[in-house]
This record gives C-alpha cells, structure tokens and sequence, in this order.
C-alpha cells in the first residue's frame, strides 16, 4: 500500500470520534471525523475515504442509510459499521446494502485499528488484477521452521485440496492460505477470507449462505453469501473452532455434497468452492470436548499446516522488522527507521505473543514515534520496554541447529545425524528426568516413551543419572 489510508469516522458521539481517530493516526492512517452523517455526504462531493467507519444510531440521518449512501457510489467501499448488541436487527436489515464488517459496542480500539486495516486490505485486494499483482505481500522467513510452511504450499500448487492451517493469532494464517490459493488453479477466481470470531452469531448463516427476500424481518432483497462469492475460488475460513454446531452441520453438508440453501430458500444451490480453515484452537481437543464435529474435523483436516509462532522462529524478526518498517515508511511518506543492533537484539528475545501482527504493529509505532532515523532503546514503547525477556527454553533451537549442520556439512564431517540424533536425545532425557525429580516411570512418560525403553537409552547413551 503505498498511500496512506483515508479513513472517515462518523459518530455523534464526540469521545468515540476522538478514540478512534487519535488510534488511527497513531497506527499511521490519516483519519477525518464527521459528526453527521448529512456532513460526511457533503465532504462525499469531494473526496471519497478508503473506509468508513460509521455508528448506526444517529439522529436525523443514521449508519445505514448513510452506508447505503457511500455505497451507492462506490459499492465496493468498506464500511464498519458500530453497533451495540440490541441494535443486531437493524446491522441484519443492512444487509441489502452490500458488504460491510461490524464493531460490536463497547470495542476494543486496537481491534478497531485491524479491522480498518484489514478492511482496507481486503479492499485493495479485490481490485483487479493487473493493480493487485504489484502489491501481494511477501511471506518473509529464512528460520527453518517456516522452510516447513513454504515447502507445504510449494508441495500443494495446483491443488484443490482441503487444508487446514493451524497456529496463534498473528502468525501468517490468512498470508498463507492466500498463497495457497494464489498459487492453485483457482488464482483467477475469488478468495473470500471470512472469519468466525468476528460475525455476531446470529449473522454467521446469512453471511455464509446468503439468504432470500423475506427471510428474516429486514431481509428486503435477496443476499449472495460467501459461499455464492467464492464459487470457483477458495472460501478462507478464519477461526473455525469457533463455529456454533448448528453451521458446522451445514457446512459439513456443503463440503459432502457441494449444495447449500441460502436462508430462507427452497431449493438449493450449488458451488465448487475450495475451503481452506484456520484456527489457533486444538480441534482435537474441541472434538474430545464435544464442542468440534468430529467428521467436519476430518474432512478439513486433509492437509495440515502449522504456522510457528515468532518466538519460535526468532532468527527472521531483523528482516521482517526491516520489512515493516520500509513499508511503514512508504505509507507515511518519510524516511525509514533502523533498529540499533541493541533493539534487534531485545526484539529476538521478546516473546510476541500477538507474533508477526504485534511486530509489525510496534514497527508502525516507531515509524510514527521515535525521533530519530536510528530507534533506540529509549524510543521502544512501555509495554516492550519492560516486557520480560522470553526464556532460553523457547529459543530457536532450530536456527542453532541448522547452523551446526551446516558447519558440520562443511567441516565434510560423518556421522552428524548420529552424533545429533545422540545430543537431541540426551538433552530430551536429562530434562524429563530434572523435572520429575529423578522418577523414570514418570519421565517416561513425558518423553512418550515406556520404561523399559528409557532405561535402555540411559544405558545406550552411558549417562550418569
Ligand atoms: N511471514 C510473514 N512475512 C510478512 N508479513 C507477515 C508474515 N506473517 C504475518 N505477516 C503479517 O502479519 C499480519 C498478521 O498476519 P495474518 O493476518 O495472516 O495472521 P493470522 O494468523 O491469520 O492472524 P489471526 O489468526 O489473528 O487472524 C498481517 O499484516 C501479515 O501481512
């Protein structure tokens, strides 16, 4: 994205205007506020925002007309739309209006900051081709832990095959499955991304099968879900674990038979559509729990990815920092900021728990906020400057080995795996045994072997214990 985001606010309440735009420019997006919708009409004639947010209860002229408004004009525009629970009717009659996300009232404003992000992402995505190529993004990552990631969608190119991603929030899901689908013969068609933790419930169906006139009190005209839109393409689906059992039926019935009905309707469609799931749950353990259908499970689980989080993979946080913060500074228009070699050392140690999408987050903020070119340890916000270092037993252990191996390879040293495979184990073996305070039957079982067999290693191996 190489021009800042234009975001205009609408909202008659004027502390939630200044939140969010406060946020926005924080985030380095250039935010405008309206106080009216009739204004933000006016300032329509002008210019046009790349999102809009709006809150729905307004006097006089309220977020839904004015959507409809934006829209009319430019019917693939953004919009967010703010709404407390009791006001879901009203967000459903809205429907008709064409696509927008919610933000359910009270909001969290950093989750307002990604959605507008995300939003304007989404859009620039859906531009046509020849505009998007230039700026897919690029999965960066050298650690070996992501060679696996790379490798997978390589393996899976011109696939059609059902896969699921797994790994925290923020590690790459979506930047994966987008390649998947870029790289499958479906790149020509749609890639929908829709993800389960942020529709209201009671949204969740319509939005996935879309819905006839009269389905539902405000349902005015017929509605193409994103299963319709993604007829050809690949449907992303994001959170799956949070998917209410009643839609994991239905989906399961899609997936079997490649027919759905919209709500409402009588006859069904039908649509070829790829799915690609994500989670940052344990669907094994939803399924044990009963909260996951088992067969849906399987069915998804068809090929597996798993995206490593930061920590794990803490010899690509330099470049990706880098990354960021060039990209940082072409949205903002000024130079790009360098960490000094003390900074990069603190961000390989910091534990990430939001992974890449913090990082990149903390590398806009410095972009905006340290005063230099060079970002020093005093420019680093509160909450890195005084987080706690993570612990050596979260290292990158795989980075350290492949660099051995490959001293090892050069050294045209033999028997690497053998002397490897030996120190893997001993190391494996003296953990389990300080943990469980010397108890082999219960270290055993922490390493997922039987007694007999760690006894025998013990022996093998000539450890003293
Ligand atoms: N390897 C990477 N290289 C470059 N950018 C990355 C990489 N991984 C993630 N990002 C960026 O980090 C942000 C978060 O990534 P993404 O949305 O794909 O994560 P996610 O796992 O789907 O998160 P969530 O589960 O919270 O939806 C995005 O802006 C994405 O572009």
């Amino acid at each position: 994205m190489a021009e800042t985001t234009s975001v205009w606010i609408v909202d008659d309440d004027r502390s939630i205007r200044w939140v969010l735009k406060k946020a926005l420019e924080r985030a380095g997006m250039a935010a405008v506020d309206f106080e009216t919708g009739e204004e933000a009409l006016a300032a329509l004639e002008r210019e046009t925002p790349d999102v809009l947010i709006t809150d729905i209860r307004m006097p006089r002229l309220d977020g839904l007309t004015l959507m409809q408004r934006f829209h009319a004009q430019n019917p693939a525009m953004p919009v967010i739309v703010i709404t407390a629970h009791s006001d879901l009717d009203a967000a459903v009659s809205a429907y008709e209006g064409g696509a927008f996300e919610y933000l359910p009232k009270p909001f969290d404003v950093e989750e307002a900051v990604e959605l507008v992000r995300r939003a304007a992402a989404a859009a620039q995505s859906s531009a046509p081709p020849e505009a998007r190529r230039e700026d897919l993004p690029e999965i960066i990552g050298e650690a070996p832990a992501m060679q696996e990631v790379f490798r997978a969608i390589g393996r899976l190119s011109r696939s059609n095959i059902t896969v699921l991603i797994n790994g925290e929030s923020g590690t790459g899901k979506e930047l994966v499955a987008g390649s998947l689908h870029r790289h499958s013969p479906r790149a020509e068609k749609p890639f929908i991304a829709l993800n389960m933790a942020a529709i209201p419930r009671d949204l969740m169906e319509s939005e996935l099968f879309g819905h006839e006139k009269g389905a539902f009190t405000g349902a005015h005209q017929v509605r193409r879900g994103r299963f319709e839109q993604a007829d050809g393409g690949t449907l992303f689906l994001d959170e799956i674990g949070d998917m209410p059992a009643e839609l994991q039926t239905r989906l399961l019935r899609v997936l079997a038979d490649g027919e759905f009905y919209r709500v409402g309707a009588h006859t069904p469609m039908r649509v070829d559509v790829r799915i690609i799931a994500a989670t940052h749950q344990n669907l094994e353990h939803l399924v044990e729990e009963g909260r996951f259908r088992e067969d849906l499970f399987h069915r998804l689980n068809v090929i597996r990815i798993h995206c490593p989080a930061l920590r794990e993979r803490q010899a690509d946080i330099p470049a990706l920092a880098d990354h960021f913060l060039q990209r940082a500074a072409r949205e903002l228009n000024v130079e790009p900021k360098q960490l000094t070699p003390d900074v990069q050392q603190r961000f390989r140690q910091l534990p990430w728990p939001g992974n890449v999408r913090e990082l990149e987050n903390t590398c806009r903020w410095l972009t905006v906020m340290a005063s230099g070119r060079d970002v020093q340890m005093d420019d680093l916000p509160q909450e890195i400057a005084h987080a706690q270092p993570e612990e050596e037993s979260a290292v990158d252990w795989e980075s350290a080995l492949a660099r051995w191996a490959d001293h090892k390879a050069a050294g045209q040293s033999v028997g690497a795996l053998s002397e490897a495979q030996e120190r893997l184990e001993r190391i494996l073996i003296e953990a389990a045994l300080r943990r469980t305070g010397g108890r082999r039957q219960d270290a055993a079982r922490l390493l997922g072997w039987g007694r007999n067999t760690l006894t025998r290693k013990i022996r093998d191996l000539q450890m003293q214990v």
